[in-house]
């Protein structure tokens, strides 16, 4: 016991002296603490105030909308840690939770779902990486701030996480060239070069993975991880050294394996898909060029036929290819139509799917992103109206047809090459509805969009420019019924802005004596 002398008593000084040093250490952590966080909040009320003044212009720009579902999950989960530190902040946590049912946070599925996206604007926009990270869209567009090493970082683990290393290694060397300018790191420098060093390796490349890994141990000795995949990787290079002297014939892989060329196996790049692939994202970016004889057949006119409606009302008709046909058709949609068909279609909005063609189930798919739903003619007497205004146009039968499907893509928002007109198995579900296969598109472009988002005919050459008001036009099918394989098309990712269609697919019943069928596909109008 101490209280029975001044000696031990005098101790207990000391001890409280302790106590109100930690004290007021703790407070002074606790201060700097607050500092910092007051100024991020600041920081978050002010960007967040700019983009409320706008929402719809903030969030055209992919980096704006991407940096904000990362504030809503990896940057208020550290926050959230945060606060659970202190008494008071768990008290408002609680709060906040209590009205999850009203406010939609994004989760690390959105976080991913916005990466991917990022990655696929990259890729087919051929965007630099640096000048991403810069804030740089495309020409002029900026997003409202750069990116700070801990957000290249971020996106490079999401790439990660989707086993995407290719990108894995551009935003992980993004993110080391962001930390050496930062004078307040926003990231671990060993983490940074962990990711890099592994998805070098999966990428192919030993030697700089064994680099990589050899600067994270100068910094931190005793890095475990570290430590196993430095003899993992030693190990892989001497195998590939031993199988190098052993073996003639594989040399060729393994010098690109040193010189850090990805290895690709089995890979023709010039196999039809690949063939594809690059026309189309050629033609995204606005690079095809028609050949002077093709466009030279193209042409303008007053279309006032076949239907009185075109007689009394003739539509600004382009064509925009010959064989298969492709018509756009301009100011057929007026500002307040688009206005109710969208309204109309919100609500029900629904992730986009596609029917997997094993199956016959409807799934969502990354190659279809867009939200939509489908209006019935009952639904409203504008939908009834743009309904009757196709038939007009076309001089088709509407009663076979769907019902009018209106889409909206988002941050990414894609739809790669694909035929309208069902195939083998998915024909069969429109013999059981008896009203044939997909025999013509009307496609209602409801918007214009900033950048990116155009309708692409990979092997025509053609890219559709999205114009509010104006229409696409198309068979899908031959006269004999066989399906045009050149009307493949896809929608590219919509780079800055949002994209608005709507579209009816027009079915091969009820056409019979409005385009008379024929015995062999030569049989063209
Ligand atoms: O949005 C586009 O440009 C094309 C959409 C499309 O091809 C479709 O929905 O089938
Ligand atoms: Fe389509």
């Amino acid at each position: 016991e101490v209280f029975t002398a001044m000696t031990d008593m005098s101790r207990l000084l000391t001890t409280e002296g302790e106590m109100i040093r930690a004290v007021e250490n703790f407070i002074i952590a606790q201060e700097e603490k607050l500092e910092k966080l007051k100024k991020d909040l600041y920081e978050m009320e002010r960007v967040h105030d700019k983009a409320s003044l706008s929402p719809e212009d903030f969030l055209a720009n992919p980096i704006n909308a991407y940096l904000l579902v990362k504030r809503l999950t990896v940057d208020w989960t550290d926050l959230q840690n945060f606060m659970t530190d202190n008494s008071m902040g768990q008290e408002m946590l609680t709060n906040l939770t209590s009205m999850a049912e009203l406010l939609r946070w994004p989760d690390e599925e959105d976080l991913n779902g916005a990466a991917v996206a990022l990655m696929r604007l990259q890729d087919t926009y051929k965007l630099d990486t640096a000048h991403l990270a810069r804030g740089q869209i495309n020409g002029n567009i900026h997003a409202y701030r750069e990116l700070t090493a801990s957000d290249c970082f971020e996106l490079g683990r999401q790439s990660y996480n989707s086993g995407d290393h290719y990108h894995t290694t551009l935003w992980m060397n993004e993110a080391l060239n962001r930390y050496e300018m930062e004078t307040n790191k926003t990231v671990i420098y060993a983490d940074i070069l962990e990711y890099l060093a592994f998805s070098t390796y999966m990428q192919g490349n030993v030697r700089q993975a064994l680099k990589l890994t050899d600067e994270l141990l100068v910094e931190r000795p005793d890095h475990q991880r570290a430590l196993g995949n430095r003899a993992y990787y030693l190990e892989a290079l001497n195998s590939q050294q031993a199988k190098k002297r052993g073996d003639d014939s594989d040399n060729i892989d393994v010098e690109a394996v040193e010189k850090g060329y990805t290895v690709t196996e089995n890979v023709d790049v010039n196999d039809a898909w690949h063939r594809e692939r690059r026309s189309y994202e050629r033609l995204c970016r606005g690079e095809g060029k028609l050949l002077p004889q093709v466009a030279k057949k193209l042409n303008c006119y007053y279309q006032n036929g076949p239907t009185d409606f075109l007689r009394i009302g003739p539509v600004k008709t382009e064509v925009v290819h010959i064989h298969p046909n492709i018509y756009i058709y301009h100011d057929v949609l007026s500002d307040s139509e688009v206005a109710t068909i969208k309204e109309l279609a919100t609500p029900s909005f629904k992730r986009a799917t596609v029917q997997n063609y094993k199956t016959g189930e409807l799934e969502t798919a990354s190659y279809r992103i867009s939200k939509s739903s489908w209006l019935k003619a009952e639904d409203s007497e504008t939908v009834t109206r743009v309904n009757n205004r196709i038939g007009s146009i076309t001089g088709l039968n509407m009663d076979t047809a769907e019902e009018l499907q209106v889409a909206n893509y988002g941050l990414g928002g894609h739809y790669e090459p694909h035929y309208d007109y069902a195939q083998r198995e998915e024909k069969d579900a429109f013999k059981i509805l008896g009203t044939g296969n997909r025999i013509a598109t009307f496609l209602f472009y409801m918007s214009d969009v900033e950048a990116g988002g155009a309708t692409v005919f990979p092997h025509l050459n053609i890219a559709l420019w999205p114009k509010k008001g104006a229409a696409a036009y198309w068979y899908n099918l031959y006269p004999n019924g066989e399906g045009d394989a050149l009307t493949r098309h896809a929608a590219c990712p919509v780079l800055v802005g949002t994209k608005w269609v709507s579209n009816k697919w027009i079915h091969e019943r009820g056409q019979e004596f409005r385009r008379p069928c024929a015995l062999n596909i030569d049989a063209l109008e």
